[in-house]
């Protein structure tokens, strides 16, 4: 369970800009927790933070009841060894010069230790990328002969070597075309069945955050404005705000994925 109470991250500047106001939100175990708000609203510092990539500058971050807030050394291994973040640009996480399966076996290596030898990270390595979708031809393909969608997959594959009890997915969705978008939902659905992996997954996109999670807080100027069940937030929102995000989504009530309880084609 990840738990952040009354967390805020102000960037030093100069000027100082504070982009997450003291904000409470929890990702219970084994469930699926949709972020949502418009651009700039401070998602992405929320992210980062959790994963101590930004300095909280207020509040507590507990990962399983671990304090994690600004982690150093035992609380940042703790951290690293649990949590994943998968960002929007697979590029920015895959070395350009290395074929993906050593991309995946490199993760492999790093998570495991001297636990394996390299044959045996070799082997788990393909494993990931077989469970993610990869097909075999791509693995010895390097990042810029990937599509994006299977590029995706790669740092989802990479991500899972870690064998993480958290995943926090920033936009992972948002460059895809729809129909890439609807796959890599699926795999992440049945990712989270099948491995019993908490996530996060922020989105600008209403629909997306319909399709997958169980609960959703909505974001607004750096404060969380609703909080509440998928099903609370998107069929009886309470707050302007988010009933008028939720107006703007002319594909909510239409033919795109509705909620996490329909399937996706493809
Ligand atoms: N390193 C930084 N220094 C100063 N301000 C920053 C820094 N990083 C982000 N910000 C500001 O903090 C605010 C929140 O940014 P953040 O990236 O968390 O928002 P977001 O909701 O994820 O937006 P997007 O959906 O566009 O990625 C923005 O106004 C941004 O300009």
């Amino acid at each position: 369970m990840l738990e952040l109470e009354n967390v805020e991250v102000t960037y030093p500047g100069p000027p100082p800009f504070t982009a997450v106001k003291g904000i409470n939100l929890s990702v219970p175990t084994g469930s699926t927790v949709g972020l949502v708000g418009e651009s700039g609203s401070g998602k992405s510092s929320i992210a980062r933070a959790a994963i101590g990539l930004t300095p909280v500058t207020k509040g507590r971050i507990t990962l399983d009841g671990q304090d994690v807030t600004n982690p150093k050394g035992k609380s940042l291994r703790y951290l690293r060894g649990r949590a994943q973040l998968v960002f929007q640009d697979p590029h920015a996480s895959l070395n350009p010069r290395m074929e993906i399966a050593m991309a995946v076996q490199e993760a492999v290596s790093v998570a495991t230790g001297k636990r394996l030898n390299s044959r045996e990270c070799a082997d788990a390595a393909l494993d990931l990328l077989d469970k993610v979708g990869v097909p075999k031809a791509a693995m010895r393909r390097y990042p810029h002969q990937l599509s994006g969608g299977q590029l995706q997959r790669v740092s989802i594959a990479r991500a899972l070597a870690l064998e993480p009890s958290l995943m926090i997915l920033d936009e992972v969705t948002a460059s895809l075309d729809v129909s890439v978008q609807a796959r890599i939902l699926n795999l992440l659905r049945q990712l989270q069945r099948e491995l019993d992996v908490s996530m996060l997954y922020i989105s600008h996109d209403l629909s997306v955050i319909r399709y997958l999670a169980d609960h959703v807080y909505v974001m607004r100027h750096g404060e969380m404005v609703e909080a509440g069940t998928a099903d609370q937030v998107f069929d009886a929102p309470q707050q302007e705000y988010t009933q008028a995000l939720l107006s703007a989504v002319p594909t909510l009530g239409g033919s795109r994925w509705r909620s996490r309880h329909d399937l996706v084609a493809g």
